[in-house]
């Protein structure tokens, strides 16, 4: 392997360090930043991240509060719980897990949370607010990437920037932050035509496709940052990201790996907003 281990539990343990002395400012202020995390039905990856959030919140000794709720709750119930969260006055952020059950309008969802409360970044007012770069909150994977991108020392200004994926939680917001910090972003996605010749001028290559292995060693320009999104199982059943990780090190200036790369940011992140947000 030539590629520096680009290490996403290190840079967030150090941030997690900045973030507990901003909340023990806070604290001097009498202000305990609140998070609300809403779960509903049982997939076990969902339960594991909201514990997660859970054992987050408690490590720097933010206030937190769980709602778990069944597979067959309605719309109605739904909403009417984020209503009650959106007015209760110890929560600054509301976090509903996603996937929701099939039933449930998530689109609905996220634009009933009030926008100073969205700690996702989600909501389409947040989402316009990151388009003119004038925005309270980040979504936290982009944020996160963004972060693992400056831990390497590398200048986003001027690069090539391929993004690989065009949804709505990561390709786009993620063009967008690369955009604000003047580099060359392009997006692909499906029907792009050739792929692999459009990954391989990225001095910067995000991928967040959700598909196993998918970028391979061909597909990468020599000494590229290469930051994996995906989180997949391989063959046999062992997480994996949308990067094949064993070849793509050998040509990669920088990679992250899966898991242990951009995964643990997105909650690290999403500690630093629910901080914002409660500094209003
Ligand atoms: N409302 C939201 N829902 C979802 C989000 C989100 O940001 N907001 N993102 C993902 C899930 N997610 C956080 O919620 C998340 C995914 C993965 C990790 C993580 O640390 N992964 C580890 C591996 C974990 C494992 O062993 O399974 C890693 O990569 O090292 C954290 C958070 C979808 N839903």
């Amino acid at each position: 392997m030539q590629a520096k281990l680009i290490d996403g539990k290190a840079v967030s343990a150090a941030l997690r360090e900045q973030l507990k002395e901003e909340v023990a400012a806070l604290a001097e202020d009498g202000i305990t930043p609140g998070l609300a995390v809403v779960i509903v039905g049982d997939d076990p990856a969902s339960k594991v991240y909201v514990r997660n959030k859970k054992k987050a919140c408690e490590e720097l000794g933010l206030h937190s509060e769980e709602y778990a709720l069944p597979a067959e709750t309605t719309q109605e119930e739904l909403l009417a719980l984020v209503d009650k969260l959106n007015k209760k006055p110890d929560i600054d952020g509301i976090l509903v897990q996603l996937p929701l059950p099939a039933h449930l309008d998530e689109k609905a969802v996220i634009e009933a949370i009030s926008p100073d409360k969205d700690v996702d970044a989600f909501s389409a007012v947040n989402v316009g607010k990151i388009m003119i770069g004038d925005y309270k909150f980040l979504p936290c994977t982009p944020a996160g990437i963004m972060e693992l991108i400056k831990s390497t020392g590398i200048e986003v200004k001027g690069r090539e920037c391929v993004v690989v994926g065009r949804s709505n939680i990561v390709g786009k917001p993620m063009a967008m932050l690369l955009l604000h910090q003047h580099g060359t972003v392009t997006i692909c996605h499906s029907r792009t035509a050739d792929l692999p010749s459009v990954t391989r001028r990225a001095d910067i290559l995000v991928v967040a496709v959700g598909r196993a292995k998918f970028v391979t060693a061909d597909m990468v320009k020599p000494g590229a940052v290469v930051i994996d999104v995906g989180m997949n199982r391989d063959e046999n059943g062992k997480l994996c990201g949308d990067v094949d990780f064993a070849e793509v090190a050998e040509v990669a200036g920088a990679i992250t790996p899966v898991p242990g790369g951009v995964g643990p940011m997105t909650i690290t992140m999403l500690m630093r907003n629910t901080i914002t947000a409660a500094k209003k």
